[in-house]
């Protein structure tokens, strides 16, 4: 049976792939299988096999296993928008059951874990009152922080794990990700961080412009999650 995590971030454009490209081959490094889940994406291309996003397309490349786009991301739009609002200028709803239907899907493939990249934030809405968090609340998935490290990202991570905990849900560890040029004070900021958020730290990523997940990878110790 495969374990499988929700990766969060503190907002949208925090690094969420980027890490959780770096957590899949930590993860290969230590011989397990591993398979990425986009259920939700909004800002896709059109190409001849349909919408593809750019996130799932880097989670179905740095898998274990060879599965089709649809596995991996079942629900897509193309504006790079809030996804209900994209959904309904095209005239659909969201449905949670076919997040779920993926979900379980993918977890008969066999892979030892299954990573879940959300979209936005923690709270991210569905339509209809419902938030992706939800589903995540129903499955008791194990939650993964990564933290954008910039001046206001100690707020939204203390509010983050705080509503992960507030829904029944534990926080597998967290990251701290610089996604562009490092911060001013980035020890204290992490300081701060690592004494308030009750849950292992998985390391620091830096500003790895170049980098692929192999390097990447090497900047994260991800035992606390086996
Ligand atoms: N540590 C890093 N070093 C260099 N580039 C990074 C780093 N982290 C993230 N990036 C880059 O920053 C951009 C945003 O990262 P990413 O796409 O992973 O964010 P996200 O949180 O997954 O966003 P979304 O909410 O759209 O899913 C990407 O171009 C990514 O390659
Ligand atoms: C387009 C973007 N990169 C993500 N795919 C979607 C982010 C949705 C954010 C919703 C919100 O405002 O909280
Ligand atoms: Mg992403």
């Amino acid at each position: 049976m495969s374990q499988a995590f929700f990766v969060t971030g503190t907002d949208t454009e925090v690094g969420k792939t980027f890490i959780t490209c770096a957590l899949m081959q930590s993860l290969r490094d230590m011989k397990k299988t591993v398979i990425g889940y986009k259920p939700i994406a909004a800002g896709a291309e059109l190409s001849h096999h349909g919408l593809l996003n750019e996130d799932a397309l880097l989670l179905q490349q740095h898998g274990s296993f060879d599965l089709p786009y649809e596995a991996i991301n079942p629900i897509v739009f193309a504006p790079p928008i809030a996804p209900h609002i994209a959904a309904q200028q095209a005239g659909q709803v969201i449905s949670m059951a076919r997040v779920d239907a993926g979900f379980q899907q993918l977890k008969t493939q066999g892979a030892d874990i299954v990573l879940v990249e959300g979209a936005g934030g923690w709270r991210l809405p569905l339509g209809d009152g419902q938030y992706l968090s939800d589903w995540v609340a129903d499955k008791q998935l194990p939650v993964i922080l990564v933290v954008g490290m910039k001046l206001g990202c100690l707020n939204h991570a203390i509010l983050t794990a705080e509503s992960i905990i507030a829904c029944g849900l534990k926080i597998a560890g967290w990251v701290a990700n610089s996604p562009a040029s490092e911060q001013a004070y980035l020890t204290a900021n992490i300081d701060y961080l690592r004494q308030h958020i009750d849950a292992p730290y998985f390391g620091h990523m830096p500003f790895m412009p170049q980098a692929d997940a192999l390097e990447a990878a090497q900047c994260l110790d991800v035992a606390a999650m086996l």
